[in-house]
C-alpha cells in the first residue's frame, strides 16, 4: 500500500544519502588535523586562490572559516559533525571543470572576506553569517557542468521537477539531503525557530545565485541604495542584500589578480565549450557563442561584456554602501583592461 511504498522510498533515500556522505575514516582524519591559521591560508584577502591547496587543505581552510566566525561555539555544532558535513558537501560536487568543490570554496572565502575584511558582518546576525557560509559552500552542489537552459532543452528530470531556477533548486535540495543524513546535521542544536530561520537564509541565498534572479532583483537594490537605505534590517531588504552578496561572491573570480582570473576563465570556458559540444552532438543544435569553441576568439570581448553588464554595476553599488569591499570593484576594473587589450589584439 501507499505507506509501505513511502517507507521503501524513505529507506532508499537514506541509503542513497549514506553513500553520498563522508566516510568514518575521512571524518576522523579531518577531526584530528591541526587547523592552520586564517592568515596562513590568506582567508582575509580578496586575492585568495586555491591553486596551491591540497584537497585536505581545502577542508581545513573551510573549518578555519567556521572557527574564525565562532560558529561552532555560538551554535553548539559538534566538531565531528562539522567535519563530516564539510567532507559530505565536498563529496557531492562532481569533478566538472569549473562548477566543482573548489569553486564553492572560493565563493565561501569571498563571503568570509566580505564579512570580515569588508566589515559587512556588522549588518548580519550570527544566524545570517552561518546561513551565508553554508549557502556559499552548498550553492552549486551536484552541478553537472550544464546550465538551466540545457536542462530545459534536454527535458532532464531536474527541469521536470523545477521549471524555473532549475539547477539552483536542485543545489538546495542536495544541501537539505546532506543535512538530513546521519550525523551530518550541523544545525542539530538550533531551536526550531532558529532552524527555520537559518534554512530560509540558506534557501533564499542559494536560489539568488541564478543570474536571472540577480537581474530581476538588482533594480530594487539600486533603488534602496539611491534612497540612502542604511539599516538593511527589514526581512525583505536583508534578503535582497544577501542575494546581492551571493552573486558578488559567485562571480568574484573576475576580481582576482590577472594570473588567477585568466586561469579560472579558462576553466569556465572549457566547461561552457563542453556543453556546446553536447548541444551540437546530442541536440544537433548550434550553441550560443559563449559555448561554441569555434568562437573562442570572441572570449575576451565576452568577458568585457560580462564585466560591464553584471560585475562592475554590482561591485559599484555594493561598494557605494560598503566601501571596504572596493578591492572587488578595482580588481574587476584592472581585469577589464586586460580583457580589452586582448580583445583589440585579435
Ligand atoms: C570565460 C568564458 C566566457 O564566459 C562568459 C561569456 C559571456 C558571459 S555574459 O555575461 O555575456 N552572459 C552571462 C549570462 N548568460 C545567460 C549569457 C552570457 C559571461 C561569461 C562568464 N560567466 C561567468 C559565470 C559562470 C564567469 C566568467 O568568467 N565569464
Ligand atoms: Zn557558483
Amino acid at each position: 500500500n501507499a505507506c509501505k511504498l513511502m517507507a521503501k522510498q524513505k529507506v532508499a533515500l537514506e541509503c542513497l544519502s549514506y553513500h553520498a556522505t563522508a566516510s568514518t575514516e575521512d571524518t576522523s582524519r579531518l577531526c584530528q588535523d591541526n587547523i592552520p591559521s586564517a592568515e596562513i591560508y590568506n582567508l582575509y584577502s580578496f586575492q585568495f586562490h586555491d591553486f596551491d591547496l591540497s584537497d585536505e587543505d581545502t577542508c581545513r581552510a573551510t573549518l578555519r572559516m567556521f572557527l574564525q566566525c565562532n560558529l561552532v561555539e555560538k551554535f553548539h555544532i559538534p566538531y565531528d559533525v562539522l567535519c563530516r558535513w564539510i567532507l559530505s558537501v565536498k563529496k557531492n560536487y562532481r569533478p566538472v571543470k569549473y562548477h566543482n568543490w573548489r569553486h564553492a570554496l572560493n565563493v565561501a572565502q569571498t563571503m568570509f572576506a566580505m564579512l570580515k575584511t569588508g566589515k559587512m558582518e556588522r549588518f548580519m546576525s550570527d544566524l545570517e553569517i552561518l546561513g551565508l557560509l553554508v549557502a556559499c559552500l552548498c550553492h552549486d552542489l551536484d552541478h553537472r557542468g550544464t546550465n538551466n537552459a540545457f536542462q530545459t532543452k534536454t527535458e532532464s528530470p531536474l527541469a521536470i521537477l523545477y521549471s524555473t531556477s532549475t539547477m539552483e533548486h536542485h543545489h538546495f535540495d542536495q544541501c537539505v539531503m546532506i543535512l538530513n543524513s546521519e550525523s551530518n546535521n550541523i544545525f542539530q542544536a538550533l531551536s526550531p525557530v532558529d532552524y527555520k530561520d537559518v534554512m530560509r537564509v540558506v534557501e533564499t541565498a542559494i536560489l539568488s545565485t541564478d543570474l536571472a534572479m540577480y537581474f530581476k532583483k538588482r533594480s530594487k537594490f539600486h533603488e534602496l541604495v539611491e534612497n540612502g537605505e542604511f539599516d538593511w534590517q527589514s526581512q525583505e531588504k536583508k534578503e535582497l542584500l544577501c542575494g546581492m552578496m551571493m552573486t558578488a561572491c559567485d562571480v568574484s573570480a573576475i576580481a582576482k589578480p590577472w594570473e588567477v582570473q585568466h586561469k579560472v576563465a579558462k576553466l569556465v570556458a572549457d566547461e561552457f565549450f563542453d556543453q556546446g559540444d553536447l548541444e551540437k552532438l546530442q541536440l544537433n543544435q548550434q550553441p550560443i557563442a559563449m559555448m561554441d569553441r569555434e568562437k573562442k576568439d570572441e572570449l575576451p570581448q565576452m568577458q568585457v561584456g560580462f564585466i560591464d553588464m553584471i560585475c562592475l554595476p554590482l561591485y559599484k553599488v555594493l561598494s557605494d554602501t560598503f566601501p571596504w569591499i572596493l578591492p572587488l570593484y578595482s580588481g574587476t576594473l584592472d581585469n577589464r583592461q586586460r580583457w580589452q587589450d586582448l580583445a583589440e589584439k585579435v
